[in-house]
């Protein structure tokens, strides 16, 4: 029987399957990712809004600094919250790319849309303090919220203790610990350019995104 939601474990799984078999690299998928988060993050804000991108050490912080590059060169105003030194190659090249097309580091005085792309699913609770702080100041904030793959925070059970999300929109499959998100919240999938046959080994259901690569679950 086919699933339509998938445990990290499998994702992850699923994910170096389409690396190791298709020559997919993380930076090509990256960069799908952090397309449709931009497409997100621009259907909610005006010309004038201003964005902030919470980004960790990792590839969730690299999607967002994807997204952030996109959004700069679409003309918005992006801040990034980089709480941690950005050491690793890929995000560190996102952030150099970044910065270059205009995204300013720092938390501006007001935000309107504050994404976190801070830690995805390798996070590990409880989180560092520097997360904790940057968590509490979007919260605290009347900004709009959206996380990138999964909210910085959950736990194994879907309790969301961390970034207060208004949206998610996560990668390629919907994820089960999601499920437990309370219903107020939206939840997208987007599509990261993994082939059918990958779904089909993992028996899990692709989303149909011929039409739509940002869909709404
Ligand atoms: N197809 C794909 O795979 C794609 C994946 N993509 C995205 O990648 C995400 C997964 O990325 P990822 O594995 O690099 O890890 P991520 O979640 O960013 O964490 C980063 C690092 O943070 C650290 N850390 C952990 N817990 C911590 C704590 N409590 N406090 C402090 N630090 C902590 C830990 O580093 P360590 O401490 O082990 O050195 C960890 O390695 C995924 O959710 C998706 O959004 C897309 O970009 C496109 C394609
Ligand atoms: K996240």
């Amino acid at each position: 029987m086919q699933v339509t939601s998938l445990s990290l474990e499998a994702f992850k799984e699923m994910d170096y399957w389409a690396v190791e078999k298709y020559k997919l690299s993380i930076e090509l998928m990256m960069e799908n990712a952090g397309l449709q988060l931009a497409r997100l993050v621009a259907k909610k804000a005006t010309q004038s809004s201003v964005v902030t991108i919470g980004v960790g050490n990792g590839n969730n912080g690299g999607g967002g600094l994807v997204a952030a590059r996109r959004l700069a060169a679409w003309g918005f105003k992006v801040y990034l919250d980089v709480v941690v030194p950005i050491t690793k190659d890929l995000p560190k090249t996102q952030l150099e790319r970044a910065l270059l097309f205009g995204a300013k580091e720092g938390i501006p005085e007001t935000t309107d849309i504050w994404v976190d792309a801070y830690l995805g699913f390798s996070q590990r609770l409880p989180l560092s303090d520097a997360f904790a702080k940057s968590i509490g100041l979007a919260n605290a904030s009347s900004a709009f919220r959206i996380s990138l793959d999964i909210p910085i925070g959950i736990s194994k059970n879907g309790e969301l203790s961390g970034f207060e999300a208004d949206q998610v929109m996560t990668l390629a499959a919907p994820k089960t610990i999601l499920e437990q998100l309370p219903s107020g919240i939206e939840v997208f999938v987007a599509d990261l350019g993994i082939p059918k046959a990958v779904y089909r080994h993992f028996n899990v259901e692709m989303p149909d995104f011929s039409k739509n690569q940002l869909i709404a679950l």
